[in-house]
């Protein structure tokens, strides 16, 4: 995950930009070329492979004064990277570039990849890097053999070493903040962790949200809540990169039999970033695994960035086996659930360090302001930290100054009417003065309900002064064309992506 902190960081060098929704960051002149090379020993030296699985997605985060960043999708990878190759990705680094002092893997903002899949073969997993010191954990199948008849939290924990993966000790239900864009959610992911075979109405239970809504958050909430009720309980938290890691390595050293034993062996199964999952062979196992622990009513939840239905990349039974359950949707959190972020943020790092105070009044801003995912909160909040342990007066506007990259639609400084309006005519092809007209033919009618659309959820104004905006239109005009675009978004999978994309397209601008 990427940390405020470094963001922080990457925001005092200069010639290092952070664009806001952009993977790729650019570096200095010849960072790219450095990089390019870099990749090509990579290559050479690993094979193609071994390359295409664990850096095949890697970007040029930023270079600048000795400090190069690369940057991977997913957590899991950049563990991985850091403890198996990071010393030989120096190394090949400073050969290109002595004057390097420090090469770090960060995870990529994932704004633009919220509806993408990979780009490559499965890179063997994501998760879980961070300290645990959680009772049980996964991200590996827990074997009967292998466990003590009665576990303790003690056994759980070493086993959790051996089985690898950790949860992140930090992701519980206590501090999950809950409301109305995630109160069914998280409900649902209460039962099962309480209660798992009263949950089996809800078999398996699919948690869809966007980037960053606190999925994983979720996800590790319910394996850390079942393990602590019941030690016995045999979960698996995984995810569904590390899922066809575990099955690619299986098949490699010929003992995918005894991994398939070993998963039978599972109460819940916890699978995140099912959209991930690829591969005909490895969704067969997988489809196999789900309709197995169903049939012998184990609790089998899956998380993703979108609905099943949308996951195209999946194979229809996959699909259909994960539509038998409850669908829930998380959505963005609201401005009281984004202060509570901010303030149960604010206590952990107190814990640490009593002296730190952030006024009320700053909370409140950032919370106001930064509308994104729980992740952007984090990352804004790190920011705060860091900055004042050198700005200790930060005024808002010097907040605003630097947190502005993460500000969002909706806030009214950043995006205009006017930049709506003409993005969308852009778009579509129509000028501004037809998008303004009165002409009711129908290749102008649609971009100008869409602009109405987004200028009412992407800008505070009220319906009367988008009317008024839109050459002089009543407010009922502007609340049907919203309406409709709202109907016709919820049918029409093309018009949600272009409304994605339109979106997109609008924040990067303001
Ligand atoms: N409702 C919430 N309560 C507390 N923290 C949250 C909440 N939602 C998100 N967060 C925090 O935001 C960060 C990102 O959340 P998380 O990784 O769970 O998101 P995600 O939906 O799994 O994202 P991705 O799709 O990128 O994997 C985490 O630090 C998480 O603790």
């Amino acid at each position: 995950m990427q940390g405020g902190l470094e963001m922080g960081r990457a925001a005092a060098l200069p010639f290092v930009q952070f664009r806001k929704g952009d993977d790729e960051v650019s570096g200095g002149a010849g960072a790219h070329e450095q990089f390019e090379r870099v990749r090509v020993q990579l290559r050479a030296q690993l094979g193609l492979e071994v390359y295409s699985s664990w850096f095949g997605r890697m970007k040029l985060a930023e270079a600048a004064r000795g400090l190069v960043r690369l940057s991977v999708p997913t957590a899991f990878l950049r563990s991985w990277i850091n403890s198996h190759y990071l010393e030989l990705i120096t190394d090949l680094w400073k050969r290109e570039d002595p004057a390097l002092m420090r090469l770090e893997i960060v995870v990529r903002s994932a704004t633009r990849s919220t509806r993408s899949t990979p780009e490559t073969e499965p890179a063997p997993a994501r998760n879980i890097t961070r300290s645990s010191q959680a009772t049980l954990a996964s991200g590996t199948a827990v074997s009967t053999k292998a466990t003590p008849t009665k576990p303790t939290s003690a056994d759980a924990a070493k086993n959790q070493s051996v089985l690898g993966s950790p949860l992140d000790s930090r992701y519980t239900f206590d501090s999950f903040v809950e409301g109305p864009p995630n109160r069914v959610a998280f409900a649902a992911a209460r039962t099962v962790a309480e209660s798992p075979s009263a949950s089996l109405r809800f078999n398996p239970l699919f948690v869809h949200a966007s980037v960053g809504l606190g999925k994983t958050h979720l996800l590790q909430a319910i394996a850390a809540e079942a393990l602590k009720r019941n030690p016995q309980m045999r979960v698996v938290y995984l995810t569904a990169e590390y899922f066809m890691w575990r099955f690619a390595t299986a098949i490699r050293d010929n003992n995918a039999l005894t991994l398939k034993e070993q998963l039978r062996d599972i109460d819940l199964l916890i699978i995140d970033d099912m959209q991930f999952l690829q591969g005909k062979s490895i969704q067969h196992e997988f489809c196999h695994l789900i309709n197995m622990l169903l049939d012998s009513a184990r609790q089998v939840v899956v998380a993703a960035d979108r609905p099943a239905a949308e996951l195209e990349s999946l194979e229809p039974r996959v699909r259909s086996r994960l539509h038998g359950g409850v669908s829930l949707e998380m959505s963005s959190p609201d401005m009281d659930m984004r202060l509570r972020m901010l303030q149960q943020r604010l206590a952990s790092a107190r814990v640490e360090d009593q002296s730190l105070d952030i006024p009320a009044n700053v909370l409140e801003h950032v919370a106001r302001a930064v509308t994104g995912s729980g992740r952007e909160l984090e990352g804004a909040f790190n920011q705060l930290l860091f900055r004042r342990s050198f700005e200790p007066q930060l005024s808002i506007e010097r907040i605003d100054e630097l947190l502005g990259h993460m500000f969002r639609p909706g806030d009214p400084k950043r995006v205009r009417i006017e930049d709506i309006q003409r993005i969308v005519a852009r778009h579509y092809n129509v000028s501004k003065t037809e998008l303004l007209s009165n002409r009711r033919t129908r290749t102008i009618v649609k971009p100008r309900q869409v602009a109405m659309y987004l200028s009412k959820i992407m800008t505070p104004r009220s319906l009367p002064e988008i009317g008024r905006r839109f050459g002089g239109r009543d407010h009922t005009t502007v609340l049907h064309a919203v309406r409709k675009i709202e109907e016709l978004s919820g049918a029409d999978q093309t018009l949600a992506q272009e409304l994605e994309l339109l979106r997109r397209l609008i924040s990067d601008q303001a």
